[in-house]
């Protein structure tokens, strides 16, 4: 058969009408996306089949599984925020394949980056609906690929909790509003996590705060608020503990954060080291004097990290 690509319009989770790219494979469209990198490819994994499941097919490119709809439209989305803003062909920089699974597993209210493909949860109904709905999550899940391509940053203790915050990061980043992580799909509460105020849920703003037990691979999900909120910091500006600092917008501050993520950052880079790299890539970008470097060194102040 020849192959070409084709324009699916279908519905997400909350009935938004959306239209994203399909291959059309003789009278069957497949929802595949051959038209970034090696493709953007998602599946259902429904009904606990082995990964990545049952490729998405049409007879007549309108879809209305509404999660799958999501996660092909949104990881679309991230693809290309990774290659206009930061020039990087998907999570490899060379257009690995993207590969995503949804309703996976039974009402799971989780989405993962397993080393291989992002897997997205149908949710319970009362903590999370379909949790690709939310571009913020997708965007992160992605981004749990990214960062093993390049820091590697281990999973566990400060290191995890930086692989965590750096995910939340781009994930903000590529939804572009508010600072509220998976603020879309939490059904419970208002959000899972905020940047802006990271005590809202439970985690915390400040280096002498932070979470020192083994929960958690040591709290990843929980110390990334620290981070997350120096970021907020960084781009939104605030005063934090006595210590007021200028924000100079998400866009620029997203920068500092993925050439720090790509430049500097190792497997085992701590908190500390989180600052370095930050400070060293405004540096770069800016100049050792400028505002910018003044910015970031202010930010991980009133977070406690020195
Ligand atoms: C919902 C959830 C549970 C456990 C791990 C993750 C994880 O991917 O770390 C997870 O997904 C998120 O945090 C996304 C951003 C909302
Ligand atoms: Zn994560």
């Amino acid at each position: 058969d020849i192959l070409t690509h084709a324009t699916g319009t279908g519905k997400g989770v909350l009935g938004d009408l959306k239209t994203f790219t399909t291959t059309q494979s003789g009278s069957t469209y497949q929802l595949k996306d051959t038209t970034r990198g090696q493709g953007i490819v998602t599946y259902s994994a429904a009904k606990g089949q082995p990964l990545p499941g049952t490729l998405l097919t049409s007879t007549n490119n309108i879809w209305n599984d509404g999660a799958a709809v999501d996660a092909h439209a949104y990881t679309a989305k991230v693809y290309d925020f990774y290659k206009n803003k930061f020039g990087r062909n998907s999570i490899d920089g060379k257009g690995s394949q993207l590969i995503s699974s949804v309703h996976a597993y039974d009402k799971w209210n989780n989405a993962q980056w397993n080393g291989k493909q992002m897997l997205y949860g149908d949710g319970d109904g009362v903590t999370f609906r379909p949790l690709s709905a939310d571009p913020d999550v997708i965007g992160h899940e992605l981004t749990h690929g990214v960062t093993e391509n390049t820091a590697g940053l281990e999973y566990y203790g400060e290191s995890g909790a930086l692989d965590e915050s750096i995910s939340d990061i781009m994930g903000n980043s590529i939804e572009g509003k508010n600072w509220l992580i998976g603020d879309l799909v939490t059904l419970s509460r208002p959000a899972l996590r905020s940047m802006e105020n990271p005590k809202l849920y439970g985690q915390p703003d400040r280096y002498q705060d932070r979470y020192a037990g083994t929960s958690d691979n040591g709290g990843v999900h929980t110390n990334s608020g620290i981070n997350n909120k120096a970021f907020y910091l960084i781009a939104n500006g605030g005063t934090h503990y006595g210590v007021t600092v200028n924000g100079i917008g998400r866009d620029a501050a997203v920068q500092i954060f993925y050439n720090a993520l790509i430049y500097y950052l190792t497997p085992t880079s701590d908190f500390s080291a989180m600052r370095a790299a930050a400070i060293q890539s405004a540096t770069d970008l800016y100049g050792a004097n400028s505002a910018q470097v003044d910015i970031v060194k202010k930010a991980y102040t009133a977070v406690g990290v020195n």
